[in-house]
């Protein structure tokens, strides 16, 4: 039922902190926890990076989505600025979260708060053919709202 072995890490000085967690058996999103060491207060407008004390190692085929969390963003206007945020498969380094407070309030970010949401994502292996001319379509290069509004 779960083909995919995702490795993790714990990172200095986050041995106290929980794994990313998935709050229900078939919630799409493992939740993510601030490692912060201190209570960090973001303003209004503001935006900072919040570590989350782990790194992840994926098969090729995967990637991984930062995504805010709804109450957050609904209650007080918190979301990740770069949303969905991507982790690369070969990246190595510490998962972080781009957070925004785009809400009226400072909103204090407290160590071992919930955060965002990791969402693992199949991708498939693309390599790009440069071509002369691209096939035909009925759509063309009509867009941006070219069928109307209703
Ligand atoms: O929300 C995010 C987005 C990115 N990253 C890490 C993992 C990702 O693999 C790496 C690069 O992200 P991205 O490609 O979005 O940023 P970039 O500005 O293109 O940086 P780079 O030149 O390093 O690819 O940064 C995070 O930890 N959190
Ligand atoms: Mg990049």
């Amino acid at each position: 039922m779960f083909p995919y072995n995702v490795q993790i890490k714990r990172l200095e000085g986050a041995e106290d902190m929980p794994l990313p967690r998935r709050m229900s058996d078939q919630a799409s999103g493992f939740d993510l926890y601030a490692a912060v060491t201190e209570d960090f207060v973001l303003e209004p407008g503001k935006r900072t990076l919040v570590p989350t004390g782990f790194a992840i190692s994926m098969p090729p085929e995967l990637e991984a989505q930062i995504r805010p969390r709804s109450g957050l963003a609904f209650k007080q206007g918190i979301t990740c600025l770069n949303t969905p945020g991507t982790i690369d498969a070969d990246y190595r380094g510490e998962v972080k979260v781009l957070l925004i407070n785009l809400g009226d309030e400072p909103f204090t970010i407290r160590r071992g708060e919930r955060i965002a949401q990791m969402v693992f994502q199949l991708l498939p292996q693309v390599r790009l053919e440069e071509v002369a001319e691209l096939t035909d379509t009925e759509r063309g290069s009509g867009g941006f709202g070219h069928t109307g509004q209703q």
